[in-house]
C-alpha cells in the first residue's frame, strides 16, 4: 500500500516544522533483559487444545469470513435496527406483557401511542394500571434518539460522544417475561440520604458474544429504552462448581474488571454502567458498542482505508494514553477493540487475561494473543517485569493489521513467534504486499522498538504526523 498522502506530508512538515520529539525519558526500571526467558517453554511435542470458550485461543484465520463459533451469535446491529427487530434479539421475552412501571423512563406514558393505541386504552385493554410493556419502553426511546439524531445531523458531525445511562446508585432487577422466575440482585443498602433507591430494571437479549470467561449479551435498559451490554458469568452454586478454581477465577475476574472500568471515563474507553450480583448470575453493565471489532471488521472487510487505520490507532492511542495515565495496562490487540458505526474506537476487555494467577488460564490466554505481544510481555513470569510500553508494542501488530488485513506472522505458529519475538526481540514482518511511505516506516518503527526504555509512550506516538488527517476528513466506510 503505497501512502501517497504520507509523502506529503511529510514533506510539509519538515519544511513547515521540525518533526516532534520522540525522544522518550521513562521512568519505569522493571524491564527484564531479553533472551530465553526461565519459563520459555520447551518445543512443542504436540499442539495443545485451545479453549473453545476462548475467542482469543479459536484458530484465527486472518482473512474474510467468520468462523462457525461467530456466525452462531447476534450480529451486534445498531439500536435503530434493534428497536426495529426487537422480537429477533428479545426473542424469550413476550415484549407487550407490561412489566415495567409505567412512571419509569422519560416520556409521558399517556401521551405516545406507538401502535395506534394509547397507553390508557392498553391498561384498559390488558386491565394491568401503571405498567408499560418493553415493546413501549423501546418505542419511546427510539423516537426520542430520531429526534435527538435529526437534531444532531442539523448541527454537528458524526464524533459527538452519546453517554448511556448509568445504573448505579440504584437497585438492579432484571425482568423476565417468560415463565422463570426472576432471581433478585444482592439487597443494597440505603441510599444516603435514607430514602429508598431507584430500581433500574433491565432486560436480556441475545447473545452476541463470549470472552475466555464471560458471555456478552445485548440488553435493554428498560428503565429508560437504552439498548446497553451486559457481560456475565455463572456464579458457582453446587459444592462441584464452588470447588472448581477455574469457575472461582471467572467470577474474580469480572469483579476485577468491574472495579478497573468503573472509575474510567473517557470517549475511547466502553463506559462502565453498573454491577449486579444475585445467587446465579454475576454481571456488569457496559455502554453497547454496535458494529464489532476491529478483527471481526477486518475479517468482513479486508485491509483498511489508509485514512481509517490513521483514524483508528490515534483513537486506541488516545485512549491508551489516558488508561496508562491511571497505570493501566491493557494489551491492546484487534479483537478488544470495539468499533462503532461512527468510526469511533472503544478499547474494551479489562479481564483476566491481563491478571490471571491461574497459570493454565494465562497460558491459554497467551496463546491467542502472543502475536500482538511485546518481547517482554512474553519473557515476564506472571505480569511482572513490564510496563505500559507492552501496549505500544500491541499497537504496532494491530496497525499492521490494518495495513495487512492478516494478523501479524500469519504464516507463523504460536511457539515459533514466542521463541522469534522473545529470543531474538523481532518484530513481526511486513507482508510483500504491504508498501509503506517513510512516516509509516517510521511510526512503525517506533511501536517496534525492542527496549522499552527507548519506545516511544502513546501520549508521543499520538503527534507523530503519520497520524495526520486531511482537514474535513470524516469515516464512511473501511474502504
Ligand atoms: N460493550 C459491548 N458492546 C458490544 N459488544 C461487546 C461489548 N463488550 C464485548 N462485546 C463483544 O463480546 C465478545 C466478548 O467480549 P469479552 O470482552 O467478554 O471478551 P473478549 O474480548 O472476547 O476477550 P477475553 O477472552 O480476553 O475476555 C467480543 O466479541 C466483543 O466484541
Amino acid at each position: 500500500m503505497v501512502h501517497e498522502a504520507d509523502k506529503k506530508s511529510l514533506d510539509a512538515c519538515l519544511q513547515a516544522s521540525p518533526r516532534p520529539a520522540l525522544n522518550v525519558i521513562t521512568h519505569d526500571h522493571t524491564t527484564n533483559t531479553r533472551g530465553v526467558p526461565p519459563n520459555f517453554p520447551p518445543p512443542p511435542d504436540y499442539i495443545p487444545q485451545l479453549q473453545s470458550s476462548s475467542r482469543h485461543a479459536r484458530p484465527r484465520t486472518g482473512h474474510k469470513g467468520n468462523t462457525f463459533e461467530e456466525s452462531t451469535w447476534a450480529p451486534r446491529p445498531s439500536p435503530e435496527d434493534v428497536f426495529d427487530r426487537l422480537e429477533e434479539f428479545f426473542p424469550e421475552h413476550d415484549l407487550d406483557k407490561p412489566v415495567i412501571d409505567a412512571n419509569s423512563g422519560g416520556t409521558s406514558p399517556t401521551t405516545d401511542h406507538p401502535y395506534g393505541i394509547s397507553h390508557d386504552e392498553r391498561e384498559r385493554l390488558t386491565g394491568v394500571r401503571g405498567k408499560k410493556s418493553i415493546r413501549i419502553v423501546a418505542e419511546e426511546h427510539k423516537r426520542r434518539i430520531d429526534r435527538t439524531s435529526k437534531v444532531e445531523s442539523t448541527y454537528s458531525s458524526n464524533m459527538m460522544r452519546k453517554r448511556s445511562t448509568k445504573l448505579w446508585g440504584g437497585r438492579l432487577e432484571e425482568v423476565t417475561t417468560s415463565q422463570k422466575k426472576p432471581t433478585h440482585a444482592k439487597p443494597l443498602p440505603e441510599s444516603p440520604s435514607g430514602g429508598p433507591r431507584p430500581i433500574f430494571k433491565w432486560v436480556r437479549g441475545e447473545l452476541i458474544g463470549k470472552g475466555s470467561y464471560g458471555r456478552v449479551y445485548l440488553a435493554l435498559n428498560a428503565t429508560t429504552g437504552e439498548m446497553i451490554a451486559v457481560k456475565q458469568v455463572e456464579m458457582p452454586t453446587t459444592p462441584s462448581d464452588k470447588n472448581d478454581s477455574r469457575q472461582a477465577n471467572f467470577v474474580q475476574a469480572l469483579k476485577m474488571e468491574s472495579e478497573t472500568l468503573k472509575d474510567l471515563d473517557h470517549p475511547h474507553i466502553v463506559a462502565y454502567l453498573g454491577f449486579e450480583e444475585t445467587p446465579n448470575f454475576l454481571s456488569i453493565f457496559l455502554e453497547y458498542v454496535p458494529g464489532g471489532s476491529i478483527g471481526s471488521c477486518l475479517r468482513d472487510h479486508g485491509k483498511f482505508d489508509e485514512y481509517v487505520t490513521k483514524s483508528f490507532t490515534a483513537q486506541i492511542l488516545d485512549g491508551l494514553a489516558y488508561l496508562h495515565s491511571k497505570n493501566i495496562i491493557h494489551r491492546a490487540c484487534p479483537d478488544n477493540i470495539l468499533v462503532e458505526k461512527t468510526g469511533i474506537c472503544k478499547i474494551s476487555d479489562f479481564g483476566i487475561s491481563k491478571r490471571t494467577d491461574d497459570d493454565q488460564g494465562a497460558f491459554t490466554a497467551m496463546q491467542g494473543t502472543v502475536f500482538w505481544m511485546a518481547p517482554e510481555v512474553i519473557g515476564s513470569q506472571k505480569g511482572k517485569g513490564y510496563n505500559s510500553k507492552v501496549d505500544i508494542w500491541s499497537v504496532g501488530c494491530v496497525v499492521l493489521e490494518m495495513w495487512a488485513g492478516r494478523r501479524p506472522w500469519p504464516d507463523e505458529d504460536f511457539f515459533t513467534v514466542m521463541f522469534k519475538v522473545s529470543h531474538h526481540g523481532e518484530s513481526p514482518p511486513i507482508p510483500s504486499d504491504v508498501v509503506l511511505s517513510d512516516l509509516a516506516r517510521d511510526f512503525k518503527d517506533r511501536c517496534f522498538t525492542v527496549d522499552p526504555e527507548l519506545r516511544a509512550n502513546a501520549a508521543e506516538l499520538i503527534k507523530h504526523p503519520y497520524l495526520i488527517l486531511p482537514e474535513g476528513w470524516t469515516f464512511n466506510d473501511f474502504k
